[in-house]
């Protein structure tokens, strides 16, 4: 279970205020996304949800705990520009950050522990359709298929909260669509909550379950770096009754890829809890 929590959130760089009371409460497995104008201070949102960036003022709980002072593999994020190592293959890209964290200091695992690292990583690459592709290097892949090589990366440490920052953005229409199928499936198997920025009004709207706009709700004009943005709009952009029916289609497919053995599902994932009509 994963909750999201900013209370009373500032931003500011020296004079400049970026964000300002920024209040936000978000449910387990929501998918939240981030609209608003651009330089308002979206992707420094996303960078505090990171730990990249600490708030000025204000705080930031995740299940109820301040959020950790640095980045922790629990909190994964693709950005727009693709994000993977150029000289490690496809699938050295997705074996290296559980070997970075699982031993630190060679960055490599061996024997029986690679196998079924390696077993893992070919099974989530199958997943996001590069399991051909696994022996070729990133420059050897269309844009989209870096995004999916992104994703991967970033969900083999199975993180509780994936960041997805303007992830199609310098996408083609068609591979977008695709993306945004393979990411909604995700964040169902998966079960995570997702935080997206992004510019596209539709995208938001098919994507989240709930859909926030950035803005500055008040301006000097003899002072613009005085105010700064915060959330001026919150739509819940899934009814409760169709994403909770999301997740029982969600459960269905898992357990009859299970049944048919052609899932990397591990089969500890916690199971879907019963539906809850009262909210
Ligand atoms: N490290 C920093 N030091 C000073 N100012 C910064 C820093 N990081 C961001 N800013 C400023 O904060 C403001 C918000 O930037 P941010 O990248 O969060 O905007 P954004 O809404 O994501 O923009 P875009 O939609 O164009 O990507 C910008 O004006 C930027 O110049």
């Amino acid at each position: 279970m994963t909750t999201i929590r900013f209370e009373n959130v500032w931003k500011e760089y020296d004079e400049r205020v970026v964000l300002e009371q920024v209040n936000l409460s978000l449910d387990d497995h929501e998918f939240l996304v981030i609209i608003g104008p651009s330089g308002v201070g979206k992707t420094t949102l996303l960078r505090m949800l990171l730990s990249q960036e600490q708030p000025s003022r204000g705080k930031i709980l995740i299940d109820g705990d301040p959020i950790a002072a640095e980045p922790t593999a629990d909190r994964g994020v693709v950005f727009q520009r693709y994000s993977v190592f150029p000289h490690r293959t496809v699938l050295g890209n997705v074996m290296m950050g559980p070997q970075w964290a699982g031993a630190p200091l060679l960055g490599r695992f061996f024997g029986a522990r690679r196998k079924a690292l390696e077993e893992r990583a070919m099974a989530l690459l199958a997943r996001v359709g590069l399991g051909e592709h696994a022996d070729k290097y990133p420059a050897q892949l269309s844009g989209g298929m870096q995004q999916r090589l992104a994703l991967a990366q970033a969900l083999i440490m199975k993180p509780k909260v994936l960041l997805l920052d303007e992830p199609f953005g310098a996408l083609d229409p068609g591979t977008r669509r695709s993306m945004h199928e393979l990411v909604g499936e995700l964040w169902e198997e998966n079960r995570m909550t997702i935080v997206m920025v992004t510019h596209d009004l539709p995208e938001a709207f098919l994507l989240g379950t709930r859909v926030i706009a950035v803005d500055r709700r008040r301006n000097d004009p003899q002072a613009p770096e005085r105010f700064g943005a915060t959330i001026v709009s919150d739509f819940e952009a899934k009814c409760r009754s169709v994403r909770d029916s999301r997740l029982f289609e969600a459960e269905r497919e898992r357990v009859r890829l299970t049944l048919l053995g052609t899932t990397d599902v591990p089969a500890d994932s916690p199971p879907v809890p019963a539906l809850d009509h009262s909210r």
